[in-house]
C-alpha cells in the first residue's frame, strides 16, 4: 500500500491525517482512545471481586473462579473480534461496534450494582439478587467480548496508520501505546478503590460499586467519542478476507469444482491461491509457531495478582506517612512500566546499537524472559525471609500461657491475622483469603471477680463475664485505646497493633479502676506483627516489569511487522492467546502441583521459564525476519509477469474474473451442500 505522505511538505501521513514530527496525527486519538479503555478495563477489574463478594454475597472460591473466567474470557474473545475486523467489517468498523457493546456491558454493571433498585422494604440489602447477578453477568459478558473483540483491532489500526518507511516510528508508536494502558490502568486502580469505598443510595447507605463502575463506563463511552472524532483521519485498510476463511473457500471452491466450473477457471484460481495465499499462510504459520512457548512468560507474569499479593498480605505494608494495602503493591508495576519504556528506548537500546550489538526483537524477548525468571527468584528469597520470622514466631508463640495464676488457657494459631481470617470452635485463626490488610485480631482475658466491659471511642465489645474470655473481634491496626469499666468505674488502656498481629490482653485480678490500668493488662502476642517490610518485594516487580517491556512491547510490535496484511489483527490476537494460555497455566499448575513451600513454587516456576526461554532461543535463531509487505508486492509482481509470459495462463483481468466467479461457486456450493443437507 503505497503511503500518501507528500514528499514536498511531508504534511499528510498515510490516510487524510497531518503529519505532526513525523508521525501521523490520527495515532493522538488511537492512542487516547486506548488510555480511556484500559482506564475502564482495569478500573472495573480492580473492584470486581470485592463486589462478588461483599455485594453479590458470593463466596471467596466462587468470586475467584468467576473472576478468572472474566479474565480469561477477555483474552479469547480477540481471535472474534480480529476474525471479523480482518474478513468481514474492517478495523474501524469492528472497534466502533464493539466499543459500544462494551460500553453497554459497563452501563450494566454500574446498574446492576445500585442497591436501590430492588430494595423495596428499604433495609438497605437488594431484596432480589438473582437480578443484580443476572445483570452483572451479563454485563461481564459484553465487556469481555467488546475488550477482547477491540483489542487486536486498535493495536493493529495504529501500526495501519503508518506508512512502509516508517519503521522507526512504528516501533515508538507501540511503546507510547504501552505507555497509555499503563497510564490509563494506573490511574484507575488508585481512583476506583477511593469510589468504592465511599457511600451513596437513595434510601440506604452502602458502598459505592455503581460509582466504582459508573465511572469506568463513562471513560469508555469518551473512549468511543474520541476514536469517532477522529474518524476523518484515519486511514482504514479494507477487510482484505482472513486467509483461514480463504483456505476454507479453497476447499469448497474444489469440491463445488465439479458442480459448475470450468477447468480453465479453476487453474487459474489454484495459481492465484498457491502462489499468494500458501505464502501468507506459511508467515503467519511461522509466526504461530514461534509463539508456541510464549505462555510461560504470562503463567509467571499474571501471578503479580494472586501469589505476590497473597505474600504481600504476611509483610509489613508500613511506608512511614503511607500505608500500603497488599493489593496495592500491583500498582509498582504500571508505575515502573512509565519509567522504564522510556528509559529503554531512548537510553538502553541505542546505547547497545552504539556497542555495535544487534538487539533483534526475538533476542529482547529472550532477555525479558530471562528478567521474568530472575523476578521469581527474589520471590523466592523474600519467601525465605518471610518463612524464617514465622517460625520464629511458632517458637516463641504462646500456646500454653500461666503465669497469671488464676487461668490457663491454649491458643492453637493456623494463620495470619491480617487475612480473612476464621475464628473457629477451639480458638484457632484459620487463614482463607485476605480482604482487608489494616484489620488485626484481639480478644480480652477477665481476671477479675466482677464483669468488665471493653470499648473504644468507635465500638463497643460488650461485657465479659468474671473468669471469661471474649470473642476475637477486629480492629484497624496501629494505636488503639481501650476503657475498661466496671459499673460506673473507668480506667483506659493503650497499645499498639502491628499489621497481622494478634492479641489476647489479661486483666489482672489486683487492676484497681480509677487509676492507670496500663500495668495491669498483659498483652500477649497470638501472632506476631508482620516483620518482613513489603518494599523488599520492590526488586521482584522491577525485574518483572523490565521482563515486561522487554517481552510484551517488543512482541506488540513483532506481531504486528510480522504478518501479513490480511491477517495483521489476527496475528494480534494470536499473541494475546498466550496470555490466555498462561492464565489456565496458572489455574492448572495451582490445582495439580500441590507444592508445600512456597519459596519452592516460585523456585519452580522460574526454571520453567528458564527451560522454555532455552527452547525459544533455539527456536528464534532459526527464525528469519521478514518484510510481509515487500513479500507481497514481489509476489504479486511475479504473477503478473508469469501471467504475460505464458498466455495459456489467465491475465489479470480473468483473475478477477475467476475471483468472481469462485464467489458465485460457493453460492452454488453452499445450495448444493444445503440441499443434501
Ligand atoms: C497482558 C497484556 C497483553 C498487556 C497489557 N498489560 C499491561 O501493560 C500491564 N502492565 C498493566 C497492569 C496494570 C495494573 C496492574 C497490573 C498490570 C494490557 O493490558 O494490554
Amino acid at each position: 500500500m503505497a503511503d500518501k505522505e507528500d514528499p514536498k511538505n511531508g504534511k499528510m501521513g498515510k490516510g487524510k491525517s497531518k503529519v505532526v514530527c513525523g508521525y501521523p496525527l490520527s495515532i493522538f486519538f488511537i492512542v487516547v482512545n486506548e488510555f480511556c479503555e484500559r482506564f475502564s478495563y482495569y478500573g472495573m477489574r480492580a473492584v470486581l471481586v470485592l463486589y462478588f463478594k461483599y455485594f453479590l454475597r458470593w463466596d471467596d472460591d466462587l468470586a475467584t473462579s468467576i473472576y478468572h473466567t472474566f479474565v480469561a474470557l477477555c483474552y479469547l474473545t480477540p481471535i472474534l473480534g480480529a476474525i471479523v475486523a480482518d474478513s468481514w467489517l474492517g478495523k474501524f468498523k469492528t472497534i466502533i461496534y464493539l466499543s459500544i457493546v462494551y460500553a453497554v456491558g459497563q452501563v450494566a454493571m454500574a446498574v446492576s450494582a445500585i442497591h436501590d433498585i430492588t430494595d423495596s422494604d428499604r433495609d438497605g440489602t437488594p431484596d432480589s439478587m438473582t437480578f443484580h447477578i443476572v445483570l452483572s453477568m451479563v454485563g461481564l459478558f459484553l465487556i469481555a467480548l467488546g475488550t477482547g473483540g477491540i483489542k487486536p483491532c486498535v493495536a493493529a489500526f495504529g501500526g495501519d496508520q503508518f506508512g512502509e518507511h516508517q519503521d522507526r516510528q512504528r516501533r515508538t508508536f507501540f511503546s507510547v501505546f504501552y505507555l497509555c494502558i499503563n497510564g490509563g490502568s494506573l490511574l484507575s486502580t488508585i481512583i476506583t478503590p477511593v469510589l468504592r469505598a465511599q457511600e451513596c443510595g437513595i434510601y440506604s447507605k452502602q458502598k459505592c460499586y455503581s460509582l466504582a463502575f459508573g465511572v469506568p463506563a463513562a471513560l469508555m463511552v469518551v473512549a468511543l467519542v474520541v476514536f469517532i472524532i477522529g474518524s476523518g483521519m484515519y486511514y482504514k485498510a479494507e477487510p482484505q478476507g482472513n486467509i483461514m476463511l480463504d483456505v476454507c473457500k479453497c476447499i469448497g471452491v474444489s469440491l463445488a469444482y465439479t458442480i459448475c466450473i470450468n477447468t480453465f477457471y479453476i487453474t487459474a484460481y489454484q495459481q492465484w491461491l498457491k502462489k499468494l495465499l500458501i505464502a501468507q499462510i506459511k508467515m503467519v504459520l511461522k509466526v504461530l509457531f514461534l509463539y508456541i512457548p510464549l505462555p510461560m512468560f504470562w503463567t509467571l507474569f499474571d501471578q503479580k495478582g494472586s501469589r505476590w499479593t497473597l505474600q504481600a498480605t504476611t509483610m509489613d505494608g508500613n511506608f512511614g506517612a503511607l500505608v500500603i494495602q497488599p493489593d496495592q503493591m500491583q500498582t509498582v508495576n504500571p508505575i515502573l512500566i512509565l519509567t522504564l519504556v522510556p528509559i529503554m528506548d531512548s537510553l538502553i537500546y541505542p546505547l547497545i546499537k552504539k556497542c555495535g550489538l544487534n538487539f533483534t526483537p526475538l533476542k529482547r524477548m529472550t532477555v525479558g524472559m530471562l528478567l521474568a525468571a530472575i523476578a521469581f527468584v527474589c520471590a523466592a528469597l523474600v519467601q525465605i525471609q518471610i518463612d524464617v520470622s514465622t517460625k520464629q514466631l511458632l517458637h516463641s508463640s504462646p500456646y500454653i500461657l500461666s503465669g497469671q495464676g488464676f487461668i490457663y488457657f491454649k491458643l492453637t494459631i493456623k494463620g495470619k491475622a491480617n487475612s480473612d481470617t476464621e475464628i473457629v470452635e477451639n480458638q484457632a485463626i484459620t487463614f482463607v483469603g485476605f480482604t482487608d490488610y489494616f484489620l488485626v485480631y484481639f480478644r480480652f482475658v477477665n481476671g477479675m471477680k466482677t464483669a468488665v466491659n471493653v470499648s473504644t471511642a468507635a465500638a463497643d465489645f460488650g461485657l465479659i463475664e468474671p473468669f471469661y474470655y471474649s470473642n476475637y473481634s477486629q480492629i484497624k491496626n496501629g494505636k488503639a485505646t481501650f476503657t475498661l469499666r466496671s459499673g460506673s468505674q473507668s480506667c483506659e488502656y493503650s497499645t499498639n497493633f502491628g499489621f497481622g498481629s494478634s492479641y489476647t490482653f489479661f486483666i489482672h485480678s489486683t487492676l484497681v479502676f480509677g487509676s492507670n490500668c496500663q500495668d495491669s493488662v498483659t498483652a500477649v502476642e497470638d501472632i506476631k506483627p508482620n516483620s518482613v517490610h513489603m518494599a523488599l518485594q520492590i526488586p521482584q516487580y522491577f525485574f518483572i516489569t523490565a521482563g515486561e517491556v522487554m517481552f510484551s512491547v517488543t512482541g506488540l510490535e513483532f506481531s504486528y511487522s510480522q504478518a501479513p496484511s490480511n491477517m495483521k489483527a489476527v496475528l494480534q490476537a494470536g499473541w494475546l492467546f498466550t496470555v490466555a494460555i498462561g492464565n489456565f497455566i496458572v489455574l492448572i499448575v495451582a490445582e495439580l502441583a500441590k507444592i508445600p513451600k512456597q519459596w519452592a513454587e516460585y523456585v519452580l516456576f522460574a526454571s520453567l521459564l528458564v527451560a522454555v526461554c532455552v527452547i525459544f532461543s533455539i527456536m528464534a535463531y532459526f527464525y528469519t525476519y521478514i518484510d510481509p509487505t515487500e513479500i507481497e508486492a514481489q509476489f504479486k509482481k511475479k504473477i503478473n509477469e508469469d501471467d504475460e509470459d505464458d498466455k495459456s495462463k489467465p491475465g489479470k483481468a480473468e483473475v478477477e474474473m475467476v475471483k468472481r466467479d469462485s464467489i458465485k461457486c460457493h453460492d452454488e456450493y453452499d445450495k448444493a451442500t444445503q440441499t443434501k443437507m
